[in-house]
């Protein structure tokens, strides 16, 4: 038995998606998707996604992080997971389909997908900082000179603070460089590492800026790319309206046989 795959990236995110409309993929081997996603031994990915049917939507999207474990919302991931839709011919330009926060549209035009995130309800202020869920966790942190900082150290460290530790959060620090524009940089949970790019967190960071004032759309430089997030602020703290805009590619096919993993 082998397993085929496609190799994809939003940004530098980067993502093992499989078809999985015939469900033979063994999703509940954690140590499976981990070793796919291991940069060394495996094809090496931030992620692993399995697109699959469903009864009420246009397709499923299924995320588990690079250690192997079911994820939240992936917003660069659920970009890629549209763009190989098309590809495949489950849908042509628009797409309806479910994620592990519930239902999402998204439209392809050309280069870019436009992806709807649900609406966000409210953000907690932590000190100066802020943490707000947008289909995932997201502690957001304003800083000076975010080329030069340590994300890897700054970002563990409050991912395994006393409130943080059990379930773990994602780290975006975020500099403002222009009126409209932010440089994010992310340390993800369930990577545990920086990667090059984090949808739901340049989404939250988009948000955060919005509440001190930034226009929608926000342009969002991260290490991988470039992304906008357009919104609408509701007077009461909250956001409705909410996409995150960027590009989606293949990168490659292949297969993994299943007796060397
Ligand atoms: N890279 C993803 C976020 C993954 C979230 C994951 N790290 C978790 O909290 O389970 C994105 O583009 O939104």
């Amino acid at each position: 038995m082998a397993i085929s795959f496609y190799k994809y990236q939003g940004t530098g995110n980067d993502f093992v998606m499989v078809d999985n409309r015939k469900r033979n993929f063994p999703a509940e081997d954690e140590a499976l998707v981990k070793h796919l996603c291991d940069r060394r031994k495996g094809i090496g990915a931030d992620g692993l996604i399995l697109l699959q049917d469903h009864p009420d939507y246009d397709f499923e999207m299924v995320y588990y992080n690079a250690d192997g474990r079911v994820g939240s919302m992936c917003g660069n991931g659920a970009r890629c997971t549209v763009r190989f839709a098309r590809q495949l011919g489950v849908i042509e330009d628009v797409a309806c389909f479910l994620a592990a926060d519930g239902e999402h549209q998204a439209n392809v035009e050309r280069d870019l997908i436009q992806l709807k995130m649900n609406d966000v309800k409210s953000v907690e202020r932590i000190g100066e900082d802020y943490y707000l869920n947008t289909g995932s966790p997201h502690y957001v942190r304003f800083v000076e000179g975010v080329e030069a900082l340590d994300v890897y150290a700054e970002g563990r460290a409050i991912r395994y603070n006393e409130r943080f530790k059990e379930v773990g959060t994602n780290v975006n620090f975020v500099q403002r460089l222009s009126d409209s524009e932010i440089y994010v940089r992310t340390y993800e949970r369930g990577v545990e590492d920086e990667t090059l790019s984090c949808g739901t967190g340049v989404t939250a960071c988009a948000l955060v800026a919005g509440l001190q004032g930034m226009q929608s759309p926000v342009n969002v430089k991260v290490l991988g790319g470039e992304l906008q997030v357009a919104f609408e602020q509701v007077e009461d703290g909250s956001f409705k309206y909410i996409y995150l805009i960027g590009p989606a590619k293949q990168v490659f096919s292949g297969t993994v046989p299943l007796q060397q993993v």
